[in-house]
């Protein structure tokens, strides 16, 4: 099925933004109204959205495509006052992982692609914080909007102290998606598969269902997840339905899908993990362990190679840098970071449907891999995994992959996780992998 929903495409935004007195972000996230929006990614303004003043959707294998469209249409006319460059309107959203996502629980309340151009927009950029309200329709004039930004700065200025952030809520109850078994046979499958030459790379996931001891405080646990993953994309999406609690799914991933301005092009090739030492030296040891080992080398490379080749039809130059090892609080990685040139002007969602998914998160090749995690994974990946991030009306854009995530909805969350699996892939080392990507958002929820 494939639809496209846009309340108000075509219809001009009307912006102003003023410089402010920098608040708090959990006070800031707390007094939010729905639908809520962080994005905080390394290099880049942090920003807290506060209800839409236009939201589009889509779904199917064309909501790529039906999002650009969307938002070209969106930032074709536009009155928009936006004082400092980071505080101009930009849509932020993302799109399921699968083309036929069957949105069935938790995802009951994300389409296949959702993006917000929030009302109310605090920017934190490296030259001061700024207040941003835009509309979109009937109320789309200018007096209205400075009206609006006026009482909101007043809002801000008032805005009572969060105080210290909430212990987490406690893990009370726990089931997993996938028994030990049930695992193992799945990676053995896998492995034979790729030993037949069926398959090259496949990357299996878990999810984990957790009922919480109290509710979930998403400021306080997005505010921490900054504070522990400073290197790491930050971003909360909560698309606004009408079936039950409000859903919240967030994370803090290491993974960069694309980042495009003018015609220059970053990206990442990250895969392949080891955990973290006890002293600066074991790290350095797993470090150097995980840099000369054959397996991880090898599904490292089948993802940085791919990248290469789904750039090259963009691009005039494609330049990897050295292979190097990401060091996150929890795991390591391999990385090697990927800039290229493109060769004419490109709109960021055009790479992100090129890249989407790259092997770090669904293998090789590639229609094979999707169906093999299709017909593996008992449940539906949702937006894990998936496209997450921004785009303005440039074109230019950042966005991540939804990974060391979760959807939550008041005392429960689903958390995901997942692995590279290649020909040497041993089931239980894997599962072991996987238990470790749960820990960034796990040590979130779980009373020490
Ligand atoms: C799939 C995940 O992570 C991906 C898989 C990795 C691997 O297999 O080594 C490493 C980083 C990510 O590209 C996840 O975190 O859920």
């Amino acid at each position: 099925m494939e639809s496209l929903g846009s309340d108000e495409a075509g219809a001009r935004p009307v912006s102003r933004s003023v410089r402010i007195s920098k608040p708090q972000f959990r006070a800031v996230l707390r007094a939010a109204d729905a639908p809520r929006t962080v994005w905080s990614a390394p290099d880049e303004a942090t920003v807290v959205g506060s209800g839409a003043a236009a939201t589009v959707t889509a779904d199917g294998p064309n909501r790529f495509e039906r999002i650009r469209e969307a938002a070209e249409a969106l930032f074709s006319s536009g009155d928009v006052h936006a004082g400092t460059e980071a505080a101009r309107p930009r849509l932020f959203g993302g799109f399921a992982f699968h083309a036929d996502s069957v949105a069935g629980p938790p995802w009951e309340q994300f389409p296949g692609a959702r993006f917000v151009l929030p009302r109310v927009q605090v920017t934190y950029a490296d030259n001061g914080t700024w207040l941003t309200v835009t509309a979109v329709g009937p109320d789309a004039d200018p007096r209205t909007v400075e009206r609006e930004l006026d009482r909101h700065r007043e809002r801000l200025r008032s805005l009572p102290d969060p105080g210290p952030p909430a212990d987490p809520p406690g893990v009370v109850g726990r089931r997993r998606t996938t028994a030990k078994g049930d695992w193992r046979s799945s990676v053995n499958a896998a492995v034979e598969r790729i030993r037949a030459g069926d398959l090259e790379k496949v990357v299996l996931a878990q999810a984990l269902d957790v009922d919480l001891g109290d509710d979930l405080s998403v400021p306080d646990v997005l505010w921490r997840l900054g504070e522990a993953y400073p290197d790491c994309y930050r971003f909360l999406v909560e698309p606004v339905g009408d079936d039950g609690p409000q859903a919240s799914f967030f994370g803090a991933t290491p993974e960069r899908l694309v980042g495009l301005r003018g015609r220059t092009v970053e990206t990442d090739a990250l895969a392949g993990t080891t955990g973290r030492g006890e002293t600066p030296a074991e790290d350095e040891w797993l470090a150097n362990e995980l840099l000369a080992d054959e397996k991880n080398v090898h599904e490292h490379e089948l993802v940085a190679e791919t990248i290469r080749d789904q750039l090259a039809p963009f691009a005039s130059s494609v330049n990897a840098g050295a292979r190097r090892v990401k060091r996150l609080a929890t795991v390591q990685h391999l990385w090697t970071p990927i800039t290229a040139e493109l060769a004419t002007d490109e709109h960021v969602l055009s790479l992100v449907e090129a890249l989407h998914p790259t092997p770090a998160v669904g293998g090789l090749p590639p229609d094979r891999a999707l169906s093999t995690i299709r017909d593996t994974e008992p449940f539906d990946r949702g937006w894990y995994a998936a496209p997450v991030g921004w785009v303005d009306a440039a074109g230019y854009g950042s966005f991540a992959v939804a990974l060391r995530s979760a959807v939550s909805r008041e005392d429960s969350a689903t958390l995901f996780a997942g692995v590279g699996v290649v020909e040497d892939s041993d089931p239980d080392r894997e599962w072991d992998e996987v238990q470790l990507k749960y820990r960034p958002i796990l040590d979130e929820l779980e009373r020490s």
